[in-house]
């Protein structure tokens, strides 16, 4: 049977010494014996300094539930939509802390890191387990900068069902679009809140268009607001018709009113809501066969006599089928609509046994993380998240089966599954997990430290943050000698630079950031050559000739082909030489340095003489393909970014002046409330330090996200005007 362990790496330098996790381990556990089962350790909690911080309340959760009663949930939206101070709220109403913590005060749970804390935004995701009316939630609140998109979709793989957060405000952003997306990509059923709608500007039903317009999915209204913007107060639960109104009283939000709503109290939202019902009962009934089969036979008469337990099972059926999504609204920041937000957690969205993927785990060192401290325990049943350390080549993405034979019988399973090509969530599907897709890095930089014999320590300190973090990239400039790191954007690089300072001490030294452009090439053409070299008394010969062309695909893996007459006597290691060689050449364009995209090598003859090393095999070819390049009409491509812009009316003019400026093409400029949004291509190189311009320029007002859209040829002129920046003409 294979043992599927869900690995979300954290840099070691986040959990305490074993030694203090061990104390803790025992302590934990000695007061558990003493526990009856749901009895928060407040006391014993707070008896143990420095373990778990003060603020955590509950600690029961170390005790395994059986496995429906488990959900792994993540927060996942766009910058700022409120996913930090939602946690906080769920993290209070669950009894695992004691006080709210506050984005803008900087001292929250799951942003612990110190840049967290600083910038009030989240950067790396932080996991944290509590309880919930008899249920086990695992939750990890992602970021939501575009920069950190893969650290989203390295936990997207271990979740079972994620909470979109959106701004009532502003309804789908950019970044929502492209969570949404990854959540699709890993199959995440999820459930929609719509949060700040006590903010000025907020609109239920607009937020609700922009998830049907711009997501393209079918929102389940199972709430309605009382109230919006400074009136919203409650909500109505439109599946039980009950109004729970928010003590003004009660600052932080425990307390809450849920009554029935009755004609001779409210009749105008009794109607409103009744409606809603109905339409949500057709909506279900339209997705779901076997709840349509129930309405029609018992409840077509009159819909108010159907049980909400049999609409919210339906509901749950769907969701998990991710035929439509339900919506929930409320404002994190006053306290409201959270509650009901987590019942609707445990409420819709699957256990781990419910979703696609199966496990049975079993390792020696576990950690329960709760936030930025970790707790060892011993064992831990199916469907829970935990954290794991000391593996030495593991990283993000990878998934760790209990024996080698399991693996290669997984592994033989998913090619025969591979060949029934249609047949949807096959086995092979389930078992093996997909790694996480990598996006490509933008932009680039050299790292120095301060001195050459600190250079081995900055390496070590490369290395594990980028087991952590697959989408930081680390090079060697062949001809410079220099350490490069290709990052995501001007703010990954920075917080990495951050991270080696305080987690590392190390002080290094950044080049300037450099766009990372790629090159192509536009004719078919050949070249030969021939490597003769006699190294002691053995003679190496190697004559090849290539041809490279463009394709008309995007890649940036060279198309390798062989002339017949060669590849029906290749030997494995030679033709591994070859690739490698092919490979190496298009690292490097003739031009700027820059990798070498949507070509194709085809090898057309080769003469190797008896005893030629591989590594000469590979250094010819090589040499032989970047002759070819170098002969062949040349091409730049620079990255292109989508853009979207939002922004007070009043200073739509200057930014749109500015954009012109940077060569920006605007597709669109849509309505949003009292903000405009501005949305185009603009190349990246044109947008570096665009988030302090633009501040300028709106006083503070506008926002923006930025994603790579594609690579596109640059015009002569802008080409040239680069290469001589670069050779140093200009
Ligand atoms: N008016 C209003 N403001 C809110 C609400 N929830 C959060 N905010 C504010 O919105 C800002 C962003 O909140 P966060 O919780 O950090 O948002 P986030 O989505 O975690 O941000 P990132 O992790 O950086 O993507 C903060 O200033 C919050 O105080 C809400 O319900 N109403």
């Amino acid at each position: 049977m294979l043992t599927n362990l869900r690995i979300f790496a954290m840099s070691h330098q986040t959990i305490p010494s074993v030694c203090i996790n061990n104390i803790c381990c025992y302590k934990i556990r000695a007061s558990l014996k003493r526990l009856k089962p749901h009895v928060p350790l407040g006391r014993n909690c707070s008896s143990l300094p420095g373990l778990i911080g003060n603020d955590i309340k509950s600690l029961h959760s170390i005790i395994n539930p059986p496995i429906a009663k488990i959900r792994n949930i993540g927060i996942m939206a766009h910058i700022d939509a409120g996913k930090t101070t939602t946690t906080e709220r769920i993290l209070y109403y669950s009894g695992y802390t004691r006080s709210l913590g506050d984005v803008d005060d900087g001292d929250t749970v799951t942003d612990f890191m110190a840049q967290e804390r600083e910038r009030g935004i989240t950067i790396q995701s932080a996991a944290v387990t509590f309880d919930w009316k008899g249920y086990r939630v695992n939750l990890i609140d992602t970021p939501g900068h575009v920069d950190f998109t893969l650290e989203v979709e390295r936990c997207l793989r271990v979740l079972d069902g994620a909470v979109a957060v959106f701004d009532a405000s502003a309804g789908v952003e950019a970044q929502t679009l492209t969570v949404w997306r990854q959540a699709d990509k890993h199959n995440i059923p999820r459930i929609c809140f719509l949060n700040k709608m006590d903010k000025t500007g907020a609109s239920f039903k607009y937020a609700v268009e922009s998830i049907r317009e711009k997501l393209k999915a079918k929102p389940l209204l199972l709430q309605l607001p009382i109230g919006e913007a400074k009136t919203f107060k409650g909500v109505v639960d439109v599946v039980t018709k009950e109004k729970l109104l928010w003590n003004c009283n009660s600052n932080d939000g425990k307390d809450f009113e849920r009554k029935p709503l009755l004609e001779m109290n409210d009749p105008e939202l009794l109607k409103e809501t009744t409606e809603a019902r109905n339409a949500l009962i057709e909506q279900v009934a339209d997705l779901d066969d076997e709840f349509a089969d129930l309405v029609l036979e018992e409840f077509s008469e009159n819909f108010d006599l159907l049980p909400a337990e049999k609409l919210q099972t339906a509901i749950h059926r769907v969701t998990l089928a991710q035929t439509a999504v339900p919506v929930l609204c409320g404002s994190a920041l006053k306290n409201k609509g959270i509650q009901p937000l987590l019942d609707a957690v445990t409420m819709y969205l699957p256990s781990p046994e419910e979703c696609n993927c199966e496990f049975l785990e079993r390792i020696s060192r576990l950690l329960l993380p709760f936030a930025d401290q970790h707790v060892e325990i011993p064992s831990l049943t199916a469907g829970n998240i935990a954290l794991t350390v000391g593996l030495k080549h593991t990283a993000t993405g990878d998934t760790i089966v209990s024996s080698k034979s399991s693996a290669l019988a997984a592994a033989r399973r998913a090619e025969r599954e591979g060949e029934k090509k249609h047949r949807q969530n096959s086995e092979a599907e389930r078992l093996v997990l997909a790694g996480v897709e990598i996006p490509e890095p933008v932009f680039f930089c050299t790292i120095e430290p301060p001195s050459v014999s600190k250079q081995p320590d900055l390496e070590h300190a490369l290395k594990c943050l980028q087991r952590e973090d697959p989408s930081l990239k680390v090079r060697l400039d062949p001809d410079s000698g220099q350490t490069v790191l290709c990052g995501m954007g001007e703010l990954h690089i920075e917080i990495i630079h951050d991270r080696i300072k305080r987690e590392y001490g190390l002080e290094t030294y950044l080049g300037p950031l450099q766009v990372a452009y790629r090159e192509t090439i536009l004719n078919s053409v050949r070249a030969t050559d021939t490597l003769d070299r006699t190294l002691g008394d053995k003679r190496h010969l190697v004559t090849v000739e290539v041809e490279a062309r463009p394709t008309e695909t995007t890649s940036v893996m060279p198309v390798i082909e062989y002339a017949e007459s060669i590849h029906e006597g290749l030997l494995k290691v030679s033709q591994e030489a070859i690739e490698n060689g092919i490979h190496s050449a298009c690292l490097q364009g003739p031009l700027l340095g820059s990798p070498i995209q949507d070509v194709a090598i085809t090898l057309h003859s080769l003469t190797i003489h008896p005893g030629t090393s591989t590594t000469m095999i590979s250094a010819c070819v090589s040499r032989c393909v970047q002759k070819a390049l170098k002969k062949a009409d040349k091409q730049v491509l620079e990255p292109l970014m989508n853009l979207e812009v939002t922004v007070a009316r009043d200073y739509l003019s200057p930014v749109l002046a500015d954009l012109a400026q940077r060569r920006g093409n605007i597709q669109e400029i849509q309505t949003r409330q009292d903000n405009k949004v501005v949305i185009g291509f603009v190349p990246l190189a044109e947008i570096m330090g665009y988030s302090t311009v633009l501040r300028t320029l709106t006083s503070g007002s506008a926002t923006f996200a930025l994603e790579l859209s594609t690579y596109q040829a640059m015009n002569p002129q802008d080409q040239n005007t680069l290469l001589n920046r670069r050779s140093g003409l200009t």
